[in-house]
């Protein structure tokens, strides 16, 4: 499976980002790519007050825009995140997955909003404007299941195994750390939750400097066996990697962790669907 992670800045203007991610798909066309990822926000500067005024219902304008590019380029898109409002007004944070014929084939709102405070450092709040999700996000592919988290999500590590247990075997993440946190958790957080769940993991940023939020970019893909295929700096550009699928069997025949666990003693419980 050959896959493209799209790093890309973040404009003013929401329809910029799109015409963007329109030209990407028509450069790295030949090279035959299965599945295309993009960051959190790409069609929105990462700010709290924009979410409101670049929110779109399902089925808007953007994603009719991401829907016609899948189908265009006969490709698998998560188009990243964009805000999404609902009928009653709610904001949330949204991701889209689309496949090969632009149908929408996942959706997942952010869970775990990025509430947080840190002195000296940065204050966000997105509860401010958005609304959590409440569902955990798998859908399958031809390439098998695949669990879909947006950023903060990431970092709670009983969503990834929960994705893992209902079959996941890649878990995409389009997200958006800064300059705090990224250097001290980015890396080692992909690599953990692959570690722990012997999946591959793709994390996609925006770029750095993206319209006021300063993104850590740094854009990765982690194998089963926690090591980094692929990693960005903090410039705007793609990385394209092909994945074997194989291999997922193969860490976890080899090194049994998850056949391991001792449901005896603990258990994941899932409380919702
Ligand atoms: N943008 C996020 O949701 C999360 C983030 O930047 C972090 O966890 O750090």
């Amino acid at each position: 499976m050959r896959i493209a992670q799209l790093q890309t800045h973040t404009y003013q203007e929401k329809k910029k980002n799109i015409e963007e991610l329109g030209k990407y798909l028509e450069r790295i066309q030949n090279e035959k790519v299965d599945l295309v990822t993009v960051g959190e926000m790409f069609t929105c500067p990462y700010n709290t007050r924009n979410f409101p005024v670049y929110a779109e219902p399902e089925g808007g304008e953007s994603w009719k825009e991401f829907s016609r590019l899948a189908a265009k380029y006969q490709i698998y898109l998560s188009a990243g995140t964009i805000p999404e409002v609902d009928e009653e007004g709610r904001i949330y944070n949204t991701a889209y997955v689309f496949d090969r014929s632009g149908k929408q084939i996942g959706k997942h709102r952010k869970m775990h909003l990025f509430d947080i405070n840190i002195e000296g450092g940065l204050r966000f709040k997105e509860s401010d404007t958005l609304s959590a999700g409440d569902e955990c996000t798998v859908f399958d592919t031809e390439f098998g299941k695949m669990g879909l988290c947006i950023c903060f999500d990431f970092r709670f590590p009983e969503l990834s195994r929960l994705m893992v247990q209902r079959g996941a075997g890649i878990i995409l993440v389009p997200a958006a750390f800064n300059m705090i946190t990224g250097p001290a958790h980015w890396d080692i957080m992909f690599q953990s939750r692959a570690l722990d769940n012997q999946c591959y993991v793709m994390g996609t940023s925006a770029a750095r400097e993206s319209s006021g939020y300063i993104a850590w970019g740094h854009t990765l893909l982690v194998s089963p066996w926690g090591n980094i295929i692929q990693e960005m700096d903090e410039k705007e550009g793609y990385i394209i990697n092909d994945i074997d699928l194989d291999y997922i069997d193969k860490v976890r025949r080899e090194l049994p962790l998850l056949a391991g666990r001792r449901e005896d003693i603990y258990r994941l419980q899932e409380l919702k669907n």
